[in-house]
């Protein structure tokens, strides 16, 4: 392989499902110097963007003659539609077609299933949109290092990438990583609403918890120091930070919360893979 995989594709990447995932993946592709010639979007609801594409040489809804030879299958429509959409997909499948899903809960079992291939299993998460993403992977025994080297080209594209061995560890890959941005930008929400219960005008409150949550996730990004230490190097001895952590940590605290609600989401990916 060259210096970028992305490049020595030579055979279709077909992506089922261009929605906001879908989208930020195939954006991150082109970025990373896949040829739009060689990338394939099957949509039923094309959005203004996706369909610009086409002025670069991406092929929009092609049955499966014009589709050519598909190396990849990356799905990504939403579980709840897969058994429907898998089975028009599977047309697009050979023997030598390897299938990418980075739909929540559905299992390697039904993404073979349904759509035949060599399965590889992944969840990105939507920082994914600016190259900033964390996919968790797991391969079928069937998958070759080929396929598997082409999956992780994919799926690096827009962030970095863990390979698994386990797939039960994707439901709470899901919980964690999958849906964790939301649960941050959560927290942006509701600080700039407690900003305002303080008595901060709204617009200056949004402004500082938005700027707060950002700058200290890039904070975690750049710095070598664990999570906790940055926590401490806030936390004056009798100051604020430590009567707002009392608040925080205490019982019930955002740790109760957090096991809540990652367990709750755990709990969905595996009801999604039924
Ligand atoms: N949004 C997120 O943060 C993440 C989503 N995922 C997974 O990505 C998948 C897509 O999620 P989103 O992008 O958020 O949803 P979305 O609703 O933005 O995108 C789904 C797309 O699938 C298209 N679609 C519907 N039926 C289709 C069919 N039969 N064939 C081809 N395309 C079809 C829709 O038109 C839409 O553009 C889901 O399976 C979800 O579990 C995974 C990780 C993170
Ligand atoms: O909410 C969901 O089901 C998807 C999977 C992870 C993030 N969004």
């Amino acid at each position: 392989m060259a210096n970028n995989p992305l490049q020595d594709i030579t055979g279709t990447i077909l992506l089922a499902g261009a929605g906001k995932m879908g989208g930020a993946m195939l954006t991150g592709w082109l970025a990373g110097g896949l040829d739009p010639r060689r990338v394939a979007v099957v949509d039923p609801h094309l959005s203004p963007e996706i369909t610009a594409l086409a002025a670069k040489g991406v092929a929009l809804n092609p049955d499966v003659t014009a589709a050519g030879k598909v190396e990849t299958l990356v799905v990504a429509v939403k579980p709840q539609m897969f058994r429907e959409a898998g089975a028009k997909l599977k047309a697009f499948v050979s023997d030598q077609t390897s299938v990418v899903s980075i739909m929540a809960g559905t299992t390697i079992a039904s993404l073979e299933e349904v759509c035949g291939g060599a399965v590889v299993r992944a969840m990105p998460n939507t920082p994914a949109a600016i190259g900033r993403g964390i996919t968790v992977a797991v391969a079928a025994n069937n998958v070759s290092a080929v396929q598997r080297a082409v999956a992780d080209a994919l799926l690096r594209a827009t962030g970095s990438v863990e390979w698994v061995e386990d797939e039960s560890l994707m439901d709470a890959v899901t919980a964690v990583s999958g849906s964790g941005p939301a649960y941050v930008f959560l927290l942006a929400e509701e600080l700039a609403r407690a900003g305002v219960e303080a008595g901060l005008p709204e617009t200056l409150a949004t402004k500082l918890a938005r700027e707060t949550v950002a700058g200290s996730g890039e904070l975690l990004h750049r710095s070598e120091l664990p999570s906790a230490t940055l926590r401490q190097n806030v936390t004056s001895p009798g100051g604020t930070t430590a009567a707002a952590l009392g608040v925080l940590m205490g019982e019930p605290g955002l740790r109760e919360l957090m096991i809540r609600a990652v367990a709750a989401a755990t709990k969905r990916s595996k009801e999604l893979a039924k």
